[in-house]
């Protein structure tokens, strides 16, 4: 478990090779693939199976679905080979996946206030992050921060990981306020919506792991 010895990375959102060869190259633990069609970082499952070829065995990546169907699911494991599911669904459907896929399940976790934190996990890992705008086109990917205070002092006794508004310049200080064993970060490494700057991919990386 890289968090064990070091702050977990997953970057998520690939859409190119050039951004993908970068989170290989700068040591990564996760590489996301989006496949929510309203997201400008929707990738096909054929797409994702070219670029998740260029993985040289030290990544995993992960298949993010928003509120999926079995279907949905299985159509792009006929293509890509996906180590993790993160889902947004309720906790009884997140469960319902890990069970039909056997593949570990990561809960996106929206919250508002301490009192939403998660008291338990029902999956293999909580992503914590905050709710989206009212007039948000999807749940995530928003760009938008947690109020981390809200984290301080809390120790869950399951996995979990802070995402968004994540940057090189806060996921230093993140990391430090909410003790979190890993982050999670899509526009806080990009050029433009949905392509990622290799140089910001190194630095958030280098960054993470700076405590
Ligand atoms: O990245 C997206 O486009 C996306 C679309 C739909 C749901 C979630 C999405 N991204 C996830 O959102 C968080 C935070 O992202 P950001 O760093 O604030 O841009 C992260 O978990 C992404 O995996």
């Amino acid at each position: 478990m890289p968090e064990q010895s070091r702050t977990g990375v997953k970057i998520c959102g690939l859409t190119e090779e050039v951004g993908f060869d970068a989170c290989v190259e700068h040591g990564a633990d996760w590489i996301g693939f989006v496949f929510f069609e309203r997201s400008p970082r929707f990738v096909t499952p054929e797409l994702a199976a070219c670029l998740a070829r260029r993985e040289r065995g030290q990544a995993k990546t992960v298949g993010l679905f928003v509120h999926p169907q079995d279907d949905d699911i299985a159509k792009v494991l006929d293509h890509a080979p996906l180590d993790v599911l993160q889902i947004y669904a309720s906790d009884e459907r997140a469960q319902q996946i890990s069970e039909v896929f056997g593949l570990p399940v990561w809960l996106s976790y929206p919250v508002a206030g301490r009192e939403e934190l998660p008291p338990t996990c029902p999956v293999q890992r909580m992503l914590i992050e905050p709710r989206p705008p009212k007039d948000a086109t999807r749940p995530g990917g928003n760009a938008q921060k947690l109020d981390w205070s809200l984290l301080a002092g809390w120790q869950p006794s399951f996995p979990w990981m802070l995402a968004g508004g994540l940057t090189v310049d806060n996921v230093g200080e993140a990391v430090r306020v909410t003790g979190a064993p890993a982050v999670d970060v899509s526009s806080g490494v990009e050029s433009a919506q949905g392509i990622k700057d290799p140089s910001l991919i190194a630095r958030f990386v280098r960054h993470a792991r700076s405590n």
